[in-house]
């Protein structure tokens, strides 16, 4: 409780005990010790006491039963409360309790006093008030009087009246539970936003009676949650239903202030009444005061009238006397009844008196009791209308406030509504288009729900008509169907053919693959125009646009960027198969440097499964074929791995850890006549100061081209990669402008199968070279020099020997330059004999490479016509072999001593007889005698190994 509430109400109860009690006039600025004090005084004591139990004081206003002892007084007091029925209060708790302790037992004393029964209404309303408030009072004090208790101490009409009137007094608890918790609810939102809460609970709570019930702090807590709100989060705007709370909470606010004023009025036309009545009252007693006195003075006066009348009577009675000498007995009557007459009088004036008393007591005590009524009343009044004007003027500004705010909620509803109206007259626009929109829709509809009708109609003819063309078309299809299945026959059959063609011819085949541009060539352009078929390859001329400068080239198989290994595998299986039924086969890649021959060959740097190239591939393969023949065919497979560099044959398996060169690989045993041969050629070759390599020209029975290379048995896919890691490790590369890991040598890795038929005992022999041709380059583009630039003059000069011979072989040159080169060399049985033969030509597809990737293409179109004739298997019955290798040394023994003699003498005139315009090769380097002489000698030495096929005669010399 705030302490000016508390000094109020201090003042209050003094006032009113000094209207009760006037004695303590002089204590009216005690403090709450000295009111407590006085409370427990003796005086103040007996006066309460008397006032509770009238007459309890003698003459002397002290108790009649006084004691000395002030405990003995307070016992008297308590045993007074007692037995009046007042609560029994310790005196401890008057002297330690709180003011509100004493308030409310002055209270219930007065409670006992009907006749002030008026002053109750304040007092009540204090302690509610203080209940309101929350001020719990102090340890030991008592709790202050309930309304129920209040009510039933006293049922007098004004205290009822003052405890329903609203504005006065608050609903009590009671009346507040019978509201119901949804008021409680509501008016406690106080913490809550208002504005949150959902409309249909508002509208509830619009709809009942809950504001007229409602306490008005909870109304007042109501307006300002919603103004608190409102401040707190900002926004200047209130919702239309709480501006609608705040209207409804407003005039139940303002009806309560009328109610209030009209109570006032009424209490003050009450107090004005009561006021008349008292003062008609006190005018009646005034009146009845007067009447009695002139009574009094009537029946004071009437003794001596009666004595005067008893005097005339006297001297009546004196001359009576003398007649009642005469009449005796009447005058003794008459004196009897006279004083009976008198004793009645006396009597009656005795009782008059008597009655003057009570009534002066009477009017003594309406006199105090209207005094003191005036004084509550006026007390009353002042206080009613001081703290009327008060809560007036509070309301007032709260009134100006919440009018402040109904005028903005107002304008922000007029604002809403001009909005809300706007947007109605758009709503409606828009609902105008719609309509619209919906009605041609509608129309549309129509439109088309009669044209499909008519599609409809139409459609079941047309389907009738198509119906019967359908049968008529299934008939066709049919025949067609027929005859398209008799096509792919042919079109089968047609490729069968073609191939067995190819095979008959012997034309060495040509698959071209083009590699993907690599991860840092992204924007550059492609020569790659077109693939289509997976056959023809169109190339444009970056430089020229249009048709012209675009030219195709058709293959057996173009493979594109995306294609994989797997893929490109799959197309070369067959050749691969073919040597475990004793075919040679020779698969070489062929392309400019960087345009991925090695990645095709082997596969990337620690290639995966998927990745590997064709070498790992196909060795996979015979070894998978060999297991499952097993069975029937024993077979060996041996692996031949050398390079060729700078024009020397190495082998990259060697053992004793550095590559061997092999100048000189003959296998055959020296026999008396090679010796003879070999002595021959050594002396021709000091003496045309000459040197040459030592490959077997003659494709062996076993197929070894350089026979003394290491040859390593393998059994398992894992010995060949361990033998081709080896040889790849051993193999020259360095980087160059082009590639920064570029094969500066022919690698050639032969795979050498012998299969012997276990029933049959027949053998046969296939072997497989598998060629990864150093890149061609342009010198001037790959900025090579010293060593590098000597590498490649000697790739480039093998290469175009190779083209050399390939040339030879498409023209059916009775002459094919083999010996210009090592590759050759070791390709000749490949590409000469009757062998199975494969080119992959592979191109960079960058536009800077276009003049490369040209006459890559060329060559390669050139090789596609070469035919070798059909490619033979080894696989011959084992006598027929042997004969036939009989009868060969037979016809070579002969043919050697023969050729010899004559080769011998024809050497003798050679050099003088030779003009230049005979020159027989087309060897661009060849232009010295000695080169002449050499590839003559060569010539000569290719003829003698073709079986006389050439004849000398036939040479141009
Ligand atoms: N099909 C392909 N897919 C992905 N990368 C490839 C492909 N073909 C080639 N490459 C990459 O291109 C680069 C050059 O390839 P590679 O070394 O095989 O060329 P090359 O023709 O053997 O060159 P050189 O003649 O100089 O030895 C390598 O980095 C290789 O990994």
């Amino acid at each position: 409780m705030s302490p000016q509430s508390h000094a109020k109400k201090r003042e209050l109860v003094i006032e009113w005990l000094n209207s009760i009690l006037p004695d303590l006039s002089l204590r009216i600025e005690a403090s709450d010790e000295e009111l407590r004090a006085c409370l427990i005084d003796d005086t103040v004591l007996c006066r309460i006491l008397n006032m509770l139990r009238p007459n309890s004081l003698d003459q002397g206003g002290y108790l009649k039963n006084f004691s000395v002892s002030q405990s003995e007084n307070v016992k008297q007091f308590l045993a007074a409360m007692d037995e009046i029925g007042i609560p029994r209060f310790e005196l401890s708790d008057l002297q330690k309790g709180s003011m509100k302790t004493v308030v409310n037992c002055l209270l219930a004393l007065k409670m006992h006093s009907i006749s002030y029964v008026d002053d109750l209404s304040a007092i009540s309303t204090i302690t509610k008030a203080e209940s309101i408030d929350g001020d719990v009072s102090s340890p030991g004090s008592l709790p202050p009087l309930s309304d129920e208790e209040i009510r039933k101490a006293s049922p007098g009409l004004k205290y009822q009246r003052a405890m329903h009137n609203p504005v006065i007094s608050e609903p009590s608890a009671a009346v507040l539970q019978h509201v119901g918790h949804k008021v409680h609810d509501a008016f406690q939102l106080k913490q809550v936003c208002y504005a949150e809460l959902p409309v249909t609970n508002i509208l509830e709570m619009m709809a009942s009676n809950n504001f007229d019930n409602a306490p008005t702090q909870s109304l007042l807590n109501v307006v300002y949650g919603i103004l608190d709100a409102s401040v707190e989060t900002k926004n200047d705007e209130i919702t239309h239903h709480v501006a609608c709370i705040l209207r409804k909470v407003v005039q139940e606010i303002g009806r309560r202030l009328s109610t209030q004023a009209d109570h006032l009025r009424n209490q003050n036309s009450i107090y004005r009444a009561l006021e008349e009545k008292h003062g008609s009252k006190i005018r009646e007693l005034e009146a009845l005061v007067s009447a009695t006195h002139k009574e009094t003075k009537q029946v004071t006066n009437q003794p001596q009238h009666i004595k005067s009348r008893r005097k005339k009577n006297n001297s009546w009675v004196s001359t009576s006397t003398v007649l009642s000498c005469f009449r005796p007995t009447r005058k003794q009557n008459v004196n009897l009844k006279m004083e009976e007459k008198q004793k009645a009088e006396k009597q009656e004036m005795m009782k008059l008196v008597k009655e003057n008393e009570k009534y002066i007591n009477e009017i003594a005590a309406l006199k105090e009791e209207l005094e003191i009524a005036g004084m509550m009343d006026k007390y009353c009044s002042r206080e009613m209308e001081a703290e009327a004007k008060a809560a007036i003027a509070i309301l007032q500004t709260r009134i100006k406030d919440l009018e402040y705010l109904l005028a903005n909620s107002k304008n922000k509803v007029k604002d809403l509504e001009a909005t809300f109206e706007s947007k109605c007259q758009r709503w409606n626009m828009k609902e105008k288009i719609y309509k619209n929109f919906i009605d041609s829709q509608l129309e549309a509809m129509q439109d088309l729900r009669s044209t499909s009708e008519a599609i409809k109609q139409e459609m079941i003819e047309t389907k009738k008509s198509y119906f019967v063309e359908f049968n008529h078309l299934e008939s066709k299809v049919k025949a067609l169907t027929e005859a398209a299945e008799n096509y792919h026959e042919v079109l089968a059959e047609n490729r069968k053919l073609f191939n067995e063609l190819q095979d008959l011819k012997g034309n060495i085949r040509v698959y071209c693959r083009i590699r993907p541009f690599l991860p840092g060539e992204t924007e550059k352009l492609s020569v790659v125009e077109n693939i289509s078929e997976n056959r023809k390859l169109v190339i444009a001329n970056p430089s020229k646009r249009g048709r012209e400068g675009q030219r195709s080239f058709q293959f057996n198989k173009v493979f594109g960027p995306d294609s994989t290994q797997g893929e490109v595998f799959s197309d070369i299986q067959p050749f691969v198969q073919s040597v475990v039924d004793g075919y040679n086969v020779c698969i070489f890649a062929y392309g400019q440097t960087g345009s991925g021959k090695t990645y095709t060959m082997t596969g990337p740097n620690g290639a995966t499964e998927e990745e590997w190239g064709i070498n790992y591939q196909a060795l996979n393969l015979l070894f998978r074929v060999s297991q499952s023949r097993r069975e029937h065919i024993l077979y060996e497979v041996g692996v031949q791995m050398v390079e060729i560099y700078n024009e020397q044959v190495r082998d990259l398996l060697s053992t004793d850890g550095s590559p061997r060169k092999y100048p000189y690989f003959e296998q055959d045993r020296l026999t008396k006549w090679k010796l003879v041969n070999l002595i021959m050629l050594i002396v021709i070759f000091v003496f045309l100061n000459l040197h040459t390599v030592g490959i077997k020209t003659i494709s062996q029975p076993n197929g070894l081209a350089v026979p003394d290379a290491s040859m390593h048995p393998v059994i398992s896919t894992s010995d060949v990669l361990d033998l081709m890691d080896t040889g790849f490790k051993n193999r020259a590369v360095s980087a160059t402008a082009l590639n920064s890991r570029s094969s500066r040598s022919h690698s050639i890795v032969t795979v050498h199968v012998r299969g012997k038929d276990l029933k049959t005992g027949t053998v046969l022999y296939g072997n497989l070279h598998l060629v990864d041709l150093a890149g061609s380059e342009r010198v001037d583009r790959s900025e090579v020099t010293g060593d590098r630039l000597k590498e490649a003059q000697h790739i480039n000069k093998s290469l175009s020997s190779l083209g050399d011979v390939i040339f030879a072989l498409a023209q059916k040159s009775p002459h094919v330059p083999y010996r210009n080169s090592k590759l050759t060399q070791v390709l000749q049985s490949s590409l000469g004999g009757k062998a199975k033969t494969l080119m992959l030509v592979q191109l960079n597809p960058d536009s800077t490479s276009y003049s490369e990737t040209m006459s890559t293409l060329k060559f390669a179109e050139r090789v596609s016509g070469v035919e070798l004739g059909a490619a033979r298997s080894s696989k011959e019955e084992k006598d027929a072999r042997e004969l036939m290798e009989q009868i060969v040394s037979l016809k070579d023994t002969i043919a050697e001593k023969d050729e010899e003699i004559n080769r011998l003498k024809s050497i003798k005139d050679l050099k003088p007889r030779i003009p230049r315009h005979q020159r027989i090769d087309n060897d661009d380097d060849a232009c010295l005698p000695a080169e002449e002489m050499k590839m003559h000698f060569l010539f000569y030495r290719f003829a003698w190994s073709c079986g006389g096929r050439y004849s000398i005669a036939k040479a141009r010399w």
